[in-house]
């Protein structure tokens, strides 16, 4: 128990913390009217205790004390209000800045560690939870706040039956005894909860996607994919419904508890011998108490149950590793040396490549070829350090590449991937996003879409560079292969030292196709460029051609070369060169 308040009190020191750097003023605020709240019930108490003492005489005596009391009960109502709305005020404002600073944290993760199902499962759960996490701020100040009135009250009634003050602050233990018991159920169903909704959102996000949703009505099977998210949600649903029934279970435990303790309170007032004055603000104080209480089991019920999830957000914020940049200083002119690597999957029986090795150096355009499955993917891709090398080295410039950090490699590289990104932002978003810093002129990205054969058709745009893309937001519907040429126009734009172009072409018409392969040779000085390719007459113009058979080399060398032999490369590109 006492780690989960532990958990909770650091929770709750870190939204405070965050909450004063970044809206210092609302906070301050927030304090305000939480202290007045805090202090109004006791203050409440007092004016009872004092009109009663009064009731008996001229109006001129119990005027003052019904002005008060009635003050008093505007102020509780007035700043009870301001209190709600400079909540959700600040809400507001920490929901945008942890969701920012969510999304800066996954951009920084490294490729591999967003493609672990636990790093996505974590990234969704605390994306659904950024709401409570903004929230959380507000229920650390109502818990004190609820904490203080319950002492105060105390104090009060203390000085009317010591007993029945005690009584008064002791009845939020059963509560905060329950509450710490259920933050440890709640983070317990935290992770296996997100991760079922993660699945169904998955579902859910195929089914009004343009593109997935598009095939999926085409044909007629949107029902079947619906059916999968709500069976996700099924689950995630009933992990929740066994917690809450759970919580249900416990708050009434806590409930009674906090019961026998008020009425021993009552009790307490009303036999200590009081007078009336002093039975009147007893009940009131009880009663307030009472209010106090349930309050403080409301907000601190928050906290415990909002804590893992900050915890989980920080766990995520605090997961991306250093930037170390400037530790290696790598020259790419000396080429690239992929010595001997074999690589494999988790879970897999058969390393999915085998002793590869190959190289290349600037100004050459290097192609790797093989049937589907043959390891040309794993090989690029662990290259890029986004698989981990069961065996071998890949150095470039004699710098081996796992001294280097993640960020730095991929830094070495430019990348156009099979599954080349549809980003339906404006065109000039959507090619300066090639570099990391996003900053490119316009003159660049022009230039880039010229490199890329994306410039005629960017030219035709109501709005040029400003031209909304994709049909979501109303823009400017693309064809796969254009898309796939702006793809290539942020490749150009990036202008790394090493290009890897995974069938640069794949969606692209033949005519496009031969000038884009003939744009590349033009501009291949200086830079090392690794393609997939599947099309026979691309491999014409390389430098030199690697095989791939069942994630091994089984042969190497030049267009011409390769095809006299009448090895594997021959056999698999027979019918393409007739
Ligand atoms: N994420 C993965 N998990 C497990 N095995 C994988 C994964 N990706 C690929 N493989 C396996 O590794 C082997 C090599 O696949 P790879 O994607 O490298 O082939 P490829 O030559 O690029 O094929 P294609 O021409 O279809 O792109 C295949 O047997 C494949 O099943």
């Amino acid at each position: 128990m006492l780690s989960a308040l532990g958990a909770a009190a650091s929770s709750a020191a870190f939204t405070v913390r965050q909450t004063w750097r970044y809206a210092p003023g609302w906070l301050v605020r927030l304090v305000a009217a939480n202290s007045v709240m805090a202090l109004t019930p006791s203050a409440q108490v007092l004016a009872v205790a004092w009109l009663v003492r009064s009731s008996g005489g001229s109006a001129r005596g119990f005027l003052p004390p019904l002005l008060v009391l009635v003050g008093l009960v505007a102020v509780g109502q007035v700043i009870s209000n301001a209190s709600n709305l400079t909540q959700q005020r600040v809400r507001t404002r920490m929901r945008r800045h942890y969701q920012d600073e969510l999304m800066r944290t996954v951009a920084a993760l490294p490729p591999q560690e967003l493609a672990r199902p636990a790093t996505t499962a974590l990234i969704e759960a605390v994306r659904g939870a950024l709401f409570d996490i903004g929230h959380l701020v507000g229920s650390v100040l109502a818990s004190i706040a609820a904490l203080v009135t319950a002492v105060t009250l105390g104090v009060t009634v203390w000085v009317i039956s010591p007993v029945a003050g005690v009584l008064v602050v002791a009845a939020l233990v059963p509560f905060l005894l329950v509450f710490a018991w259920e933050s440890k159920m709640q983070d317990e169903a935290f992770t296996r909860h997100g991760f079922a909704e993660r699945r169904s959102n998955y579902a859910v996000e195929q089914l009004v996607g343009q593109r997935t949703a598009t095939e999926l009505t085409t044909l007629g099977s949107g029902a079947v994919v619906a059916g999968i998210a709500d069976a996700h949600r099924a689950r995630a649903d009933s992990i929740m419904d066994r917690i809450l029934a759970l919580l249900i279970r416990a708050d009434l435990v806590g409930a009674v508890g906090t019961a026998v303790m008020l009425g021993g309170a009552l009790a307490g007032i009303v036999v200590g011998g009081a007078g009336g004055a002093g039975i009147a603000a007893g009940i009131v104080a009880v009663l307030a108490g009472l209010d106090a209480t349930r309050s403080a089991g409301f907000s601190f019920g928050d906290l415990i149950a909002y804590g893992p999830k900050v915890a989980a957000y920080r766990r995520l914020i605090g997961s991306v590793p250093g930037d170390d940049h400037d530790r290696v200083k790598i020259n790419p002119e000396r080429g690239i040396a992929v010595t001997g690597i074999t690589v494999g999957y988790p879970g897999a029986t058969h390393p999915a490549v085998s002793e590869v090795s190959l190289s290349a150096g600037p100004g050459m355009i290097i192609a790797l070829v093989g049937v589907n499955g043959a390891g040309k993917t794993t090989t690029v891709n662990a290259i890029m350090g986004l698989l981990d090398l069961a065996e071998g080295m890949i150095t470039v410039g004699g710098v081996d590449l796992a001294t280097l950090s993640s960020r730095q490699r991929l830094d070495l590289f430019g990348l156009l991937t099979q599954e080349f990104g549809r980003y339906e932002f404006t065109v000039r978003d959507v090619v300066r996003i090639g570099r990391a810093d996003g900053r490119a002129d316009d003159d660049e990205i022009w230039r880039a879409l010229a490199a890329a054969h994306a410039k005629d058709f960017i030219e035709k745009m109501p709005d040029g560079l400003d031209t909304q893309l994709g049909p979501q937001f109303g823009g400017v519907g693309l064809s796969g292969g254009q898309w796939q040429r702006l793809s290539l126009a942020r490749v150009y734009l990036r202008d790394a030292p090493i290009w890897i172009l995974d069938e640069p072409t794949s969606a692209i018409d033949a005519e496009a196709e031969q000038q884009i392969f003939a744009e590349l040779q033009r501009t291949k000085a200086g830079r090392i460029t690794i393609v997939v390719s599947h099309r026979a007459w691309t491999l014409r113009g390389m430098d030199h051609i690697y095989v791939f058979d069942e994630g091994r080399i089984v042969d190497h060398g030049c267009y011409d070369e390769l095809l006299s032999r009448g090895g594997r490369f021959a056999e698999i590109f027979a019918e393409q060169v007739g």
